[in-house]
């Protein structure tokens, strides 16, 4: 990056557990009625708190994993790799290819990890608390959209620190 070259995300949309529960609480109540899900695929890490809570609002009991990861350094996405695969015999369940499957993930951010999630699961429904524009086509249910040029800052990522009065803060 250049020294005056804009940064890939000057905002920052902190989420604080509460909000997330809400959030995900929300995101149950657009799923519900919308489909019978026999199971859900949950994308992790990051999908790992939202199928919990869509689980018990839907009563899903059935959760597989499917691992992958791009983002290896904050903020940066390097190689995405699929660090685990979905179980065979549930992508063929319901006549096959995912059918009946919601997958759940907190966010889509460029859509890379959704695309390849959604090759493995052509039939099955998608859905992320967050979304961005450019993975927006990729969802068919989400709650929030915040702009590309945001950072999603999850509660699990973060811990209390000492926030300096405004009138001491340095401008930048
Ligand atoms: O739309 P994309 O640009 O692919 O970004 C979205 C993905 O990035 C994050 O996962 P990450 O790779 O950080 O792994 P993690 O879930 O284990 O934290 C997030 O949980 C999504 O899965
Ligand atoms: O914590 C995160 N916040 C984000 O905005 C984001 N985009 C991709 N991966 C992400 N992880
Ligand atoms: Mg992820």
């Amino acid at each position: 990056m250049t020294p005056d070259a804009e940064p890939l995300h000057s905002k920052a949309f902190p989420v604080s557990w509460d909000q997330f529960h809400r959030d995900a609480r929300a995101l149950a109540w657009r799923l519900s009625g919308q489909g019978e899900w026999h199971a859900i695929v949950c994308i992790t890490r990051g999908g790992l708190v939202p199928a919990a809570i869509v689980a018990r609002e839907l009563g899903i009991r059935v959760i597989e994993t499917v691992g992958v990861a791009s983002y290896h350094e904050y903020k940066d996405q390097g190689q995405l790799e699929v660090v685990k695969p979905v179980n065979g015999a549930l992508i063929d369940m319901d006549g096959g290819q995912g059918a009946g499957i919601l997958i759940i993930d907190d966010l889509v951010d460029t859509g890379a990890t959704a695309r390849v999630v959604r090759d493995m699961l052509p039939k099955a429904h998608f859905a992320t608390v967050y979304a961005k524009p450019k993975g927006r086509p990729l969802v068919d249910t989400f709650v929030t959209e915040v702009s590309q040029d945001t950072w999603i800052y999850f509660p699990w990522d973060m811990g209390f620190a000492f926030q300096p009065p405004i009138n001491k803060r340095s401008e930048g």
